[in-house]
């Protein structure tokens, strides 16, 4: 059959991108910097002021266009793209930092919901 086989294997592919851990992930910065001999960069301070620098990045995409809209109607498709770069630097040095620092961010960010929950309990109607 001609294109059916090949459009499972792309659906598959697009739903393992999509549930990628972020562990996964991590495991993926370590050998990118592994590959590059750039673990020696890579120490807690380097990876949080890069962090910082992306934030910054990630900021000025919303720089002077006032309030956005929730789903960002009538941006063009190249800001959003865009947007996607910026916000995965940061998560990418942010899941790296937590690495680097021993710190499980799956399971620290689960704690840390139940925390929140426990701090500002549910509004009761
Ligand atoms: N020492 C480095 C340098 C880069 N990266 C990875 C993590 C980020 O996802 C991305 C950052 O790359 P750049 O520093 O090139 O930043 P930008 O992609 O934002 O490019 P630019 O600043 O030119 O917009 O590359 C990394 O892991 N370690």
């Amino acid at each position: 059959m001609v294109g059916g086989g090949g459009g499972e294997e792309k659906a598959v592919e697009e739903r393992s991108i999509m549930d990628i851990s972020l562990k996964d992930l991590s495991k993926k910065l370590e050998e990118f910097a592994k590959a590059r001999d750039w673990e020696k960069y890579h120490s807690p301070r380097n990876l949080l002021l890069a962090m910082v620098g992306e934030v910054g990045e990630l900021s000025e995409i919303f720089q002077w266009r006032g309030e956005v809209d929730k789903g960002l109607p009538n941006w063009e498709e190249s800001d959003r793209e865009h947007l996607g770069e910026e916000l995965s630097d940061v998560l990418l040095y942010l899941i790296r930092l937590a690495d680097i620092c021993g710190i499980d961010l799956g399971d620290a960010a689960t704690k840390k919901i139940v925390k929140n929950a426990i701090k500002y309990p549910p509004k009761v109607t």
